[in-house]
């Protein structure tokens, strides 16, 4: 079970939703400043993703919490996050260090929120990739 209080991002919304997953998966950063991290090794990651927004769609949701769960648990969990089509395609051009993942994250969720006609924003990705590491990806503003 993961309970853990999270930093809150500042925002100006009347609603704030927040869903936490984890999910296992293999990577490596294949840069000389990753070290040992240069080989294939797993984690199990834990992330929380939080959603704001002012309005809520007709079932009275912000935005399924099982659908966000989808989006991420269905794409990474037990994959090699390299072979991602986000790191592996000719665009991949980045790493998949636990900042770059985040921001992936955000992408696909936001990606999604766009599709929705009351438009949720993705306010944060909180990216825990072991006991003592973690990165936390905001957005500097919303996508118009
Ligand atoms: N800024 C970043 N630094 C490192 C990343 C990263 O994604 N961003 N990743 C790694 C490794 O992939 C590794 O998985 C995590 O490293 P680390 O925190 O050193 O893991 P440990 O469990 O060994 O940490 P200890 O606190 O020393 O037990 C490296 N750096
Ligand atoms: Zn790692």
């Amino acid at each position: 079970m993961i309970q853990q209080i999270y930093p809150v991002p500042d925002h100006p919304y009347e609603y704030e939703l927040n869903k936490d997953m984890h999910f296992a998966a293999a990577h490596y950063i294949p840069h000389v400043e990753a070290g040992s991290c240069q080989e294939v090794h797993g984690h199990t990651y834990f992330a929380n993703i939080t959603i704001g927004g002012d309005r809520l769609d007709d079932s009275g949701f912000l935005i399924n919490f099982q659908h966000i769960k989808k989006l991420i648990h269905k794409r990474f969990d037990h994959t090699m996050i390299n072979e991602d089509e986000r790191f592996s395609s000719e665009r991949g051009t980045e790493f998949p260090t636990t900042e770059v993942v985040a921001k992936v994250m955000w992408e696909i969720i936001q990606d999604h929120l766009d599709t929705l006609p009351h438009r949720p924003q993705c306010l944060q990705v909180f990216l825990r990739e072991t006991p003592t590491s973690y990165c936390i990806y905001r957005p500097k503003r919303k996508r118009s």
